[in-house]
């Protein structure tokens, strides 16, 4: 195939669909790209270095890919001769039609007349029926809700019907009167309240558009051991479009895999004990706040999927790190793309969080079979937010975090990948003690044996979360609850003001402060019961605060949390400690 503004890169080859639905991935695979409109330019810079790296580190060489620009949105229309067909250029679909994967930034949409929106166009031109959009939370990500980690959902949207097909006309058009009077005259209709200023939209929701979406989300739901997926759907008020939705849903379940009816339905269950249910779109949109826990992939039609994705981005530190893909599973096209849009404001500031579109990428990694790759671009975001160098949107609802830009940060993501250093016990440390106090702040009890309760459990959490061994675990819990029982001890004997939240750094210091000011003289008690733990060795983690030395008196001031060394004055190893 010969185009006229797109170059073939001539060191890669085709992606293409093999036998039983697999692709066939070449080492040199060439992937199509818009780079996007608005704040789309930097991001899609700093995700292209991302994802190239990754590639890199991961295959050493052996593998690359060959980046083909494709054009839509304002760069095509001032390469293809500024009309209104140069906006999606016809080789632009013919070249993702052709090349299979692509990656898109975001392309902007008027409001009103005008164009229409050139990214559900992409969509339906290529039919990528399902639009899939993973939400889950990032450890360290500011959120607005207390338990972030509790959601890990996979929306499974609807991308080719409802009320997205764009079949609609404007008020006081010829093609509105001659609906409405259609309507009226042949239908019968006569709730159109005021029909000569009514514009008319359609919402077509099909039997096989619906099956199609819910095999696919029962289908992920079973290769990926998720526990339920749950219809999302307004059925009660639109029953032949959402109603239809839920029960064509149900019926995909059973007839095609198997699900039995629970108690006498409608909700039931497969063979392998995943649960199909469906909860009506309003009461969901506050269930996934309240009860995070019982939603796991969610299959919903467009409109409800379109607002769905952007609540649930906010749970988990906002649309800024919220990747997605839309895919047609039987022909093999796919287009990764963020969930957010061109943020105009902030366009080429360099400024914007590219975690979307690089997570987007990582999800385009993994649907090629490039696991190793996908893997270390997680490692990599991972370690730039623990490590606190953020974008503005975290840094505006983080503490202590250091603010980078569009580049940065992907020169931060890149820097993370791959590094085998071992995490430092001072930061393991100061994780415990946050998680400790997110666990006693949520409970209603404020005692000292609620206390015990909540540091072993954090210490549980944060072992199986893989932040550190059992062992490690264990030692770093013993400092804690000494350092604990010091503090509770000073809450009691000296002033309160030294412990005040204001007056501290971060880190474990700032946790245990903030906690004992909370709960005050409720939980000093458990200094009693742990006496004999109160003196600090060499070699052990703790938290800020002055250390003595027993032999010879010599003072160390610790800022921050560090680990003990012996005492540079007389060398011996037993200190004790004072705020
Ligand atoms: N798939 C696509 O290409 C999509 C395109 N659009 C189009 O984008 C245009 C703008 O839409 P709009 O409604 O403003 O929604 P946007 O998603 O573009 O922006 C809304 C707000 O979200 C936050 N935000 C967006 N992107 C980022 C990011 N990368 N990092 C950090 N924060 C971010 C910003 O919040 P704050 O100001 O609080 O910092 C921003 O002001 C419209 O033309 C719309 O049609 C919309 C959605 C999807
Ligand atoms: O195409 C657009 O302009 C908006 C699309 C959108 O909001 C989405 O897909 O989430
Ligand atoms: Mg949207």
């Amino acid at each position: 195939m010969t185009f006229d503004k797109i170059s073939v890169p001539e060191s890669g080859e085709k992606i293409t669909m093999g036998e039983g639905g697999k692709l066939n991935v070449p080492d040199h695979p060439i992937v199509t790209f818009i780079e996007g409109d608005g704040t789309g330019r930097d991001i899609w810079r700093a995700s292209q270095r991302v994802l190239d790296a990754a590639v890199d580190k991961a295959y050493g060489g052996s593998r690359k890919i060959a980046w083909m620009e494709v054009f839509a949105g304002e760069k095509a229309w001032n390469l293809y001769g500024q009309n209104d067909d140069a906006w999606l250029p016809q080789e632009t679909l013919d070249a993702f039609s052709e090349y299979l994967i692509g990656i898109k930034g975001p392309l902007t949409t008027p409001i009103g007349g005008g164009i229409t929106s050139l990214n559900v166009a992409l969509r339906q031109k290529l039919d990528l029926y399902t639009c899939l959009r993973p939400v889950k939370y990032f450890d360290g990500v500011p959120s607005p809700v207390k338990h972030p980690e509790d959601v890990d959902m996979v929306i499974f949207r609807e991308n080719s019907e409802d009320i997205y097909a764009g079949i609609e006309w404007a008020a006081g058009s010829d093609e509105v009167k001659r609906v409405i009077t259609f309507l009226q005259d042949e239908m019968g209709v006569t709730k159109i309240r005021f029909p000569e200023s009514s514009g008319i939209g359609v919402k077509p929701v099909s039997q096989e558009g619906t099956a199609r979406l819910v095999r696919a989300a029962i289908q992920y739901a079973i290769d990926n051991m998720r526990d339920s997926v749950t219809l999302v759907h307004k059925g009660n008020i639109m029953k032949f479009t959402e109603g239809g939705f839920r029960n064509w849903g149900y019926e995909v379940a059973k007839n095609e895999f198997g699900a039995v009816e629970i108690d006498g339905g409608p909700w039931c269950q497969l063979p392998n004990g995943i649960i199909i249910k469906d909860v009506i779109a309003d009461i969901a949109l506050q269930q996934v706040l309240t009860r995070a826990t019982e939603f796991d992939v969610i299959a919903t039609l467009n409109l409800n999927g379109d607002y769905l994705s952007d609540a649930l981005a906010a749970q988990v530190g906002g649309i800024g790190i919220a990747p997605g893909a839309n895919i047609n599973y039987l022909s093999g096209h796919a287009i990764f793309e963020a969930t957010h849009g061109t943020a105009p404001k902030y366009a080429d500031k360099d400024m914007v969080n590219p975690s979307s579109v690089v997570l987007s990428g990582e999800m385009m990694l993994r649907y090629m079979g490039w696991t190793e790759a996908a893997d270390l671009i997680l490692q990599g975001i991972n370690g730039a937010i623990s490590a606190k160098t953020v974008t503005y949107d975290f840094h505006r609802l983080m503490d202590g975090a250091t603010k980078l830009s569009t580049s940065a940060f992907g020169d931060a993501v890149i820097s993370h990948m791959g590094s085998d250093e071992e995490p430092r016990p001072e930061d393991q440390y100061d994780e415990l003690a946050e998680r400790f106090k997110e666990l006693f702040e949520a409970g209603a009890e404020k005692s000292s044996e609620f206390a015990q309760i909540a540091m072993e459990k954090a210490r549980k959490q944060l072992t199986a979360a893989g932040a550190f061994s059992e062992e490690q675990g264990k030692n770093l819990k013993r400092f804690l609850e000494r350092d604990f029982s010091q503090m509770a001890n000073t809450m009691r004997d000296e002033a309160k003001e030294k412990l005040n939240p204001a007056r501290v750094g971060a880190g474990a210091m700032a946790s245990l402060s903030a906690l004992l000011n909370m709960a005050g003289s409720a939980i000093s008690s458990i200094a009693e019961r742990t006496q004999k733990a109160i003196s600090c060795r060499s070699g052990e983690i703790t938290s800020a605060g002055t250390l003595t030395c027993n032999a010879c008196g010599h003072e160390l001031h610790f800022k921050k949390t560090g680990r003990v060394p012996p005492c540079p004055k007389c060398h011996a190893t037993e200190f004790r400690k004072s705020y």
